[in-house]
Formats: C-alpha cells, structure tokens, sequence
C-alpha cells in the first residue's frame, strides 16, 4: 500500500515538472511552481535592463513578470509608445505611484514623488508654478549655477590637470550635483566638491538610504518589514542614515527660521531665495504660507528635491563625457559648435550663458538627448494602476497593478529608432534646417511627460550645457586605459558599476 502511495506521487510529480518543461521549452523565462520567473530575473540581475529590453521586445513591447505566489512581486513592464501615452497622459488619472511604492519609500513622506490624487494635486499646483514662474527663483537658480561652477567646479579641474592624477569624474559630478541641489532647496552648500574631495556622512547617509529603499524593491514586502522589525541588514542601515539625513534637514530649517526671524521679514531675500526660504516668506493667505508653517511639510519637499536632483544631470554627464571621448568626431562638432558661439581668449574662465544663447548650441543638445536615449538616467519610471485597464496595444492590466515604463528599453528599440538604434548619432535629432528635429513625445520621456512631468527638466538641461561648455571649452577628458565603464544595477538612476577614471589635460 505504502509503495503504491509512493509511486503515485512520484508520477503525479513527474507529470507537473513534465508539463512545466512542455510548458517553458521555447520560452526564455521559465515559469516555475511557487517561485514563478523569479530565478530567471536573479540570474540576470546585473544585467537587468538589457534583460527587461529582450522581454519586451520578444513580447510585442509589453511583458508581464510573474512573481512567487502570494508575494507582491508581480508587475508589467511596458516600452511600447501607445501604452507609454495612454499611461503618462490619456488615462493619467489611472496610473499614479501607489500604497506599496508610497510604504516603500516611506522617507519621501507627503512629498511630491510618491504621492497621488489630491496630495499630489495640491502640492503640485503650489510647486510647479513657482519652479516654473518665478522670477526670483529662477535668478537665484542661475546665480547659484554661476557660483558653483567658478568657485568650485573650475577650481577642482585646474587642481586635478596640475597633479596630473587620474579621477572620478562620476565622483566629482555627483558632488557637484548634491551640492547645486542643497543650496537649491536648503540654502546650504555642504562643500563636497573642493580640491580635499572630503567624505560627506549626509551625502553618504543620503546614498545608504537609497540603496536600502533599492533593496525593498527586490524582496517579499514581508521580509524587509520583518528587517525593520527587528532592525537588522538594509533596514538597519536605513534608520541609520535616515536619522543622519534627518538632522541635517531638520538642522538647516531651524536655522533659517531663526535666520529670517533675527532679521526680520521684511528684508529682502533676493541672495537667498532657496525653496524653503521662499515658502518662509510667503504672503499669509497662500498655500505656500500654509505649508511653510509646518517643518515636517518643508522636511518632506526638501528631501523629494534633493534625492531627485542629486542623482541627475550626473548621470547623463558621465554617460555623456564617456561617449564623445568613445566618439571623437562627436566632440570635434561639439568644439566647432562651441568656437562659433563662444567668445575667443577666455582662457580658463567661466563661460556663462542665458537661456537664449545656450538654445544655439543645437548639436550639443542634440549629443545631451542621444545620452539620454542610451543611458536614460532614470532607467525605469513607475507606476501603478488604480483600476483595471486595457491598455492600447491589448495588454490587460489588473487593479493596483505595478507597471514599469522602460526608458531603457524604449531608447533601444529598432521600432522606434531604426535599425542604427544601438549607435551614438546626435545627428539623428537635427533637422534638415539644422534645428532640433520634432519627434513625438511619447517616443521618448526619459523626464516622464504629461502632468507629471519632472519639474526639474528645464534646469536640468540649462545645467548640463553650462558644465558641458565649461569643461570642453578649458580642457581634455582621456579616458584610463583598461578601466571598464558598465552600467550599475544597484541603484534607482542608471549610475557606472566602477566610476569614470580619466585623465584632465589642458585643451591646446
Ligand atoms: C537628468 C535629470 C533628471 C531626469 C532624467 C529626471 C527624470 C524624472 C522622472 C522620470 C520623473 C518621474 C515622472 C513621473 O512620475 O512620471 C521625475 C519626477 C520629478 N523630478 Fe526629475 N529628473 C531629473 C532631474 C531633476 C531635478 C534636478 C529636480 C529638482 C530640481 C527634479 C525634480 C523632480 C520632481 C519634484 C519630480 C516629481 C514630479 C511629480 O511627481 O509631480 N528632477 N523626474
């Protein structure tokens, strides 16, 4: 009888694994009983944008990732521009962050990032026009940029061609980056970037915070909770560099207050127009005034800035120094740009532009969006369904669904950019009048589109332009030989494994 039970069971588990095998023998990822696709995405986490890009385009430009049972890793990657457009702008409504995304990265708060309906409602009609509108804003913004690139940015490249040392150059933009954003949103500059190259704890805090909040992606919701629980692994880390991060914010909002109090209201604060300054200052009876009553508010949009402007224009700099020194006929246009815009015998100064004049460097924005399509610097933009829904191209999405709008795949789709997609061609954004060649919005959003636009997209491009203008016009990036530059997996924006070694000479 026992032997008889036996054989049964072993038949019955011999068939399930046959019909799985039946199953997955033409299928690229395996779906297995209990753990589902997981084992097929483990093995090809360090390469899993290219991974995510195969399976999409094996599936008609949307793929559905099955997770293991009863987990919460189930989710729909998307790169297909008629789902991207209904997502982002037709349906929009439909499509917002989540409960889950909202529980895993908690430390945003009720900032604008992470939150939906009439949260993000309000905050956004308070912050968008003053990002975009305001006058003073906007000339504190360039003054700061200024400040930033003479008196730090320069000084540290003179310091670097004068030791004739290699560097990170990833390192050195990334500091650049976090301190811009500080003075942008607290009003303080931490000093990263200076010759010392110091080690900053709350750009360090900043980063270990990210990374923790990267791994709650990638584990059942149950487990990092269990982690938080009783404080050990990510979640330790987390707390940790949460309370740094914390104190630092809560630190430059008390000080200001103090600040405006000592001096009074009425002075002017044209030299310090930062965004917590000016919801401080604000006329009573705005929502601005409202809001900049509560520190917790100013804590929450101060940390929502910071943690997506540090991570940005970097990004696409590295990429984009690493490609025209990898395509030198790229960056002798970009010279012959830059001779026919620039004025002569500028030796090693700072060379500003306004808007307007930095509009006629065509062909540098042009190589700026050809990085972007490569190596979008957010690689994967999130979102989550809030009811069910059909999308476009025939894909049914469930309620509460996680959808994955790939950047990354978008930018390497022959569908999209013909058949040369995987090259470096900046010429393919110009016109044949030599303008910036008009291309359907939704064909490429590496700053998302619709109403929720990234709010930082204009600055990003204005501060990109001035480094890029600044570091070509004065000198030569020479890459280290033998040092690998590859993609990182293990972060939210679409940083290098390794950094980016180079050499800075003096341009002859
Ligand atoms: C290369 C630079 C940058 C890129 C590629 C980028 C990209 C993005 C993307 C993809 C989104 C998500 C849009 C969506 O949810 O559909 C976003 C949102 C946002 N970005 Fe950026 N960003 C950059 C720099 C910045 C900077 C410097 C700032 C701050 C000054 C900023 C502020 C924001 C804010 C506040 C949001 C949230 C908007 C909302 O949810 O309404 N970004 N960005």
């Amino acid at each position: 009888m026992a032997v008889d039970i036996l054989v049964t069971l072993v038949l019955i588990v011999l068939y399930l694994f046959l019909g799985i095998w039946y199953r997955n023998r033409n299928s690229k990822v395996k779906v297995w009983p209990v753990v589902g696709m997981l084992p097929t995405l483990v093995s090809n986490v360090d390469q899993i944008f290219d991974f995510l890009t195969d399976m999409v385009t094996l599936n008609g430009g949307t793929f559905k990732f099955q997770g293991p049972w009863f987990s919460s890793l189930n989710f729909v990657v998307t790169a297909h521009p008629i789902n991207i457009n209904h997502i982002l702008c037709r349906n929009h409504e439909n499509y917002g962050k989540g409960q889950e995304f909202r529980e895993i990265f908690e430390p945003f708060g009720e900032g604008l990032v992470t939150s939906d309906s009439h949260v993000w409602k309000r905050l956004r009609k308070v912050l968008q026009p003053f990002t975009k509108n305001n006058k003073k804003y906007a000339a504190y913004l360039d003054r700061i940029l200024r400040k930033m690139v003479e008196g730090s940015l320069i000084p540290v490249l003179q310091h670097v061609v004068r030791l004739g040392t290699e560097v990170d150059l990833e390192d050195l933009l990334h500091r650049f980056d976090y301190d811009y954003i500080c003075l942008l949103t607290l009003g303080c500059n931490p000093k990263t970037l200076s010759v010392e190259f110091p080690v900053s704890g709350t750009l360090k805090a900043f980063e270990g915070v990210e990374e923790a909040l990267l791994y709650r992606n990638f584990v059942p919701k149950m487990v990092w909770r269990l982690q938080k629980w009783i404080q050990i692994g990510e979640e330790k880390k987390l707390s940790k560099g949460l309370k740094t991060v914390d104190d630092f914010m809560y630190g430059c909002i008390s000080s200001r207050r103090k600040e405006l109090r000592r001096s009074g209201l009425e002075a002017e604060f044209d030299d310090q127009y930062d965004l917590l300054t000016a919801f401080m200052v604000e006329e009573e009876g705005s929502d601005m005034s409202e809001l900049g009553k509560s520190d917790k508010f100013l804590r929450d949009t101060a940390y929502n800035f910071i943690t997506a402007g540090m991570d940005s224009t970097n990004v696409n700099l590295t990429w984009f120094f690493w490609l025209i020194a990898t395509h030198p006929w790229v960056e002798n246009k970009i010279m012959e740009e830059m001779k026919a815009n620039c004025p002569e015998s500028i030796d090693g100064k700072m060379l500003y532009f306004g808007g307007e004049e930095l509009n006629k460097f065509v062909y540098l924005h042009a190589a700026l969006c050809e990085t972007m399509r490569l190596y979008p610097t957010v690689p994967l933009n999130n979102k989550t369904s809030v009811e069910a829904d059909v999308l476009p191209n025939g894909g049914h999405i469930g309620p509460n669904t996680r959808i994955f709008i790939s950047m990354y795949s978008m930018g390497r789709s022959e569908e999209i950019w013909g058949e040369d997609c995987l090259e470096f061609k900046p010429e393919r954004w110009i016109s044949k009048v030599g303008k910036i060649a008009y291309r359907p919005t939704s064909t490429f959003v590496p700053f998302g589109a619709g109403p929720r636009v990234c709010l930082g997209k204009d600055l990003c491009f204005k501060m990109m332009k001035i480094v890029a203008i600044n570091v070509l016009w004065n000198y030569q990036v020479e890459l280290v030989e033998n040092h690998n530059v590859v993609m990182s997996s293990k972060a939210i924006a679409l940083h290098t494994e390794h950094g980016l070694k180079v050499r800075i000479k003096k341009r002859q």
